[in-house]
């Protein structure tokens, strides 16, 4: 489980959140919901270590971030973006070096071959398209095995049956008892597969259990301005 308390960051005089306390269970699928700007890829950031924060608490399973650091790192896995990938590398060079640094027994050619990525394994990620980069992310998360899966925005840059593709792969990864924390400005999928959605308004996280409600209509009823509302209702 991961466990928050008391988070607040600021860059300079820009706060992005202000004492902000949550969890996520073990087998839950957490959405990350805000317009551009806002803070989503920042709090995956902070949750990794990877901005400081003088958070109280910031657990995961039991293991707190400062005083463990290795420990609470090795049970997840974050990669912000396919910027990120080494473009001389090949895919399996990633895959590789994953497997090795999280101690993981999963079986990479098992992780290629139902992503479908045996036509690309070989090749340099310099070569790929940004879809194909994106199929090396998920790959890298699956092959990590880590328990707690921070994931930022992963269905840009795919095509529908990719979308399907990768919304299966999510609800399988619960099913195995992952703890996922996943960015999205695509509505329809976070209503899919998630079990509570983190929209980010007001340097906090306003938390909305997914009952099956239509998450483009939350969206737009937190997001739109007052004027706005108010043009839609004459
Ligand atoms: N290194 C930085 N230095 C200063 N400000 C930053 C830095 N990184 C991000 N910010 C600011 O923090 C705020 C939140 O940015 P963040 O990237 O977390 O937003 P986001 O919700 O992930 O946006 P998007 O949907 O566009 O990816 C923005 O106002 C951004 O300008």
């Amino acid at each position: 489980m991961l466990s928050v308390n008391d988070l607040s960051f600021s860059f300079k005089k820009n706060v992005i959140f202000d004492q902000v306390s949550f969890s996520i269970n073990d087998g839950e699928l957490v959405g990350l919901v805000a317009p551009n700007g806002t803070g989503k890829t920042t709090l995956l950031k902070l949750l990794c270590g990877l901005l400081p924060t003088a958070a109280t608490t910031l657990t995961l399973n039991g293991i707190h971030l400062y005083q463990h650091r290795t420990a609470y790192l090795r049970q997840l896995f974050f990669l912000e973006n396919s910027n990120q990938l080494y473009a001389d590398l090949t895919v399996a060079d990633h895959l590789t070096y994953v497997r090795s640094m999280w101690h993981s027994a999963v079986d990479i050619a098992g992780v290629v071959d139902s992503l479908g990525m045996a036509g690309y394994y070989r090749k340099k990620i310099k070569t790929l398209s940004l879809g194909m980069k994106q199929h090396v992310l998920l790959a890298m998360y699956l092959v990590s095995d880590a328990q707690t899966l921070l994931i930022d925005e992963p269905l840009n840059g795919l095509d529908p049956t990719s979308i399907q593709q990768f919304e299966r792969v999510f609800l399988a990864l619960k099913q195995q008892g992952k703890s996922m924390l996943i960015s999205s400005h695509q509505m329809d999928s976070v209503g899919r597969v998630s079990d509570r959605v983190f929209f980010l308004q007001n340097q906090t996280i306003v938390p909305i259990e997914n009952t099956g409600q239509d998450m483009l209509a939350v969206y737009n009823t937190m997001y739109l301005k007052a004027g706005e509302q108010h043009a839609r209702s004459v």
